[in-house]
């Protein structure tokens, strides 16, 4: 069984326990009333290289990262230092995530807000919108074709803005597929967590241009944002470097500073 089989089992077994505390009447009873999501799509367009950062506490691949007892706080030290949006990993077995948290950094920040999470019912999209979430992951190596094109409608249907997330070709090609507006490409492999910076530049070519391309993962400082901008990217999405690192607002500043540099493309998005 892969690391990312083992996540979705106890995604599964989680999520049983809040459909029996929640129904879904309730949740989309709570999204109504939610104030409406922000264009995700327009918060990662535009000139320079956007950078989305993570709220981590810890992950299969590093153990414990931090303990993040305020994640509005980190979010807010994110968005002071230019995030264009905010990740929240709301997985609890493997990243120490809540929906608590997402509800806290919505209440704390202006900005658009992702619910990172291994999505695989509509259920967790609504739950992703009650909870304040402007855009859903969908990772298309949990999800067969049939469901991600379903997921997909049903987030957009309901205000949120998919990132779906591929590692090679072939997942790149179901993306578009399935209609994907923005692509997130993790250098990450889920199931073997290993990391290859190299796969944005592999697979990004069979993104078109129309698609929004998010570069995920393994960014250690602005010199990976400038190498995954001059791949292609329109945006980095960057976590156990921010959480681990002491200074986040000055190492967001620091990020969205080289990713504003005139020396990378212009006209993005
Ligand atoms: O981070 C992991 O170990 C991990 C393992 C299995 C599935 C997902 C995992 N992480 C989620 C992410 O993709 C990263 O949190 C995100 O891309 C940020 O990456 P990084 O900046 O390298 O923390």
């Amino acid at each position: 069984m892969s690391v990312l089989d083992e996540i979705i089992d106890g995604v599964r077994a989680d999520l049983a326990q809040r459909q029996a505390r929640v129904s879904l009447d309730e949740l989309k009873e709570r999204a109504a009333k939610a104030p409406a999501a922000k264009d995700g799509v327009a918060a990662l367009r535009g000139d320079g290289v956007k950078v989305i950062c993570e709220v981590k506490r810890s992950s299969p691949s590093k153990g414990a990262l931090a303990a993040i007892a305020d994640p509005a706080g980190l979010a807010a030290d994110y968005e002071a230092g230019g995030a264009a949006a905010i990740s929240v990993l709301t997985e609890e077995r493997r990243f120490g995530g809540s929906l608590a948290d997402l509800e806290a950094v919505r209440a704390k920040v202006d900005v658009p807000v992702l619910r990172k999470d291994f999505i695989v019912t509509s259920y967790q999209l609504w739950e992703a919108r009650a909870y304040g979430a402007d855009l859903a992951l969908l990772i298309v190596a949990a999800l067969d074709q049939p469901a991600l094109e379903s997921l997909i409608e049903r987030a957009e249907s309901i205000g949120l803005t998919p990132i779906v997330e591929v590692h090679d070709e072939d997942e790149a090609e179901r993306a578009v597929d399935a209609g994907a507006k923005v692509v997130g490409v993790n250098a990450r492999d889920l199931k073997t967590l290993k990391v290859d910076r190299a796969t944005f530049e592999r697979v990004a070519p069979e993104l078109p241009d129309s698609v929004v391309k998010i570069a995920e993962s393994g960014v250690r400082g602005p010199h990976d944002l400038i190498a995954y901008a001059n791949a292609g990217a329109d945006a980095v999405l960057v976590g156990e470097s921010l959480v681990t690192g002491g200074n986040p607002r000055s190492a967001v500043s620091d990020l969205v500073a080289a990713g504003a540099h005139p020396a990378l493309r212009h006209g993005r998005g």
